[in-house]
């Protein structure tokens, strides 16, 4: 599937091994469908919609990398850029590990997008590229946040919990994938960021606990992480809406 002789600049990573529990019983969320199509395979062409992609590897289920192989075999994918399956893990964290392990020399800048973020536009994957090449060792897509945010002591699901207090809303941002990275970076912060239980959230704040700068450049509405069940109604709702600009 790889041509390891090319001189590759930009990879992205995806990972798709988380079993999307929250998301209610089924195959691994990555593997659902959206208009007929899985999720995975939105995200690898939202990848290779950018001709700075040259390899886009998919981190699969643990025990998926065959079924992910052959997924990727049979749907239509660009030619430019080379696709690599290797299996996942426990925690996004160390599915995000495994892919960076799979990385060939050559490449300089890395994107990790979750695969539960089938629909970021190009535009969006274009920016936080020209972002690290400009210089920035971390580059985060992000929105402003709608909603006021509380502090609280969290207790026993389902009781009132304490407010600690109220982050001013101006200043945060809600964090949205394709993360972009100098190469070097971000593998410096997997391997010196241990972190026990679920693991980072993502990886721009185990570079943050580096010490490296990270900035934000707009995120997108589109690029929401589906996550619940409602996230697939809106999901279908955006390709709708796509279909019917591209109808005219
Ligand atoms: N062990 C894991 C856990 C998560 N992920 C990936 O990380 C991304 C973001 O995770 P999330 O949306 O939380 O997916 P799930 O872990 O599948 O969801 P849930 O927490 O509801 O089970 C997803 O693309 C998911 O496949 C992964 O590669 N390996
Ligand atoms: C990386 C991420 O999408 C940024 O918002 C998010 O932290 C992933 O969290 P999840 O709980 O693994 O979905």
């Amino acid at each position: 599937m790889s041509d390891q002789s090319r001189p590759y600049r930009t990879a992205a990573v995806i990972p798709a091994a988380g079993r999307g529990v929250r998301l209610g019983p089924g195959a691994p969320k990555a593997l659902r469908s959206l208009s007929g199509t899985p999720m995975l395979i939105h995200a690898v062409r939202a990848m290779a919609a950018s001709r700075s992609v040259s390899l886009v590897v998919v981190v699969a289920p643990p025990d998926g990398a065959p079924e992910v192989k052959n997924l990727l075999d049979e749907h239509a994918l660009p030619e430019r850029t080379d696709y690599l399956v290797v299996p996942g893990g426990d925690t996004r964290q160390e599915s995000v590990r495994l892919g960076l392990d799979a990385l060939p020399e050559g490449i300089s800048a890395v994107l990790v997008h979750d695969a539960a973020r089938p629909l970021v536009p190009v535009d969006t994957v274009d920016a936080v590229i020209e972002a690290v090449r400009d210089g920035a060792p971390a580059v985060v897509p992000a929105l402003p946040l709608a909603d006021t945010v509380k502090e609280v002591e969290p207790g026993v699901p389902g009781e009132p919990e304490p407010v600690l207090g109220t982050p001013v809303r101006a200043r945060l941002r809600a964090v949205q994938t394709p993360q972009g990275f100098d190469r070097d970076t971000l593998v410096r912060a997997h391997a010196a960021v241990a972190v026990s239980g679920e693991g980072a959230t993502d990886d721009a704040g185990m570079v943050e606990q580096l010490g490296a700068p990270v900035v934000v450049v707009p995120g997108h509405e589109e690029a929401f992480k589906v996550t619940r069940p409602l996230d697939l109604v809106l999901a279908e709702a955006v390709l709708a809406r796509r279909r019917a600009n591209d109808g005219f």
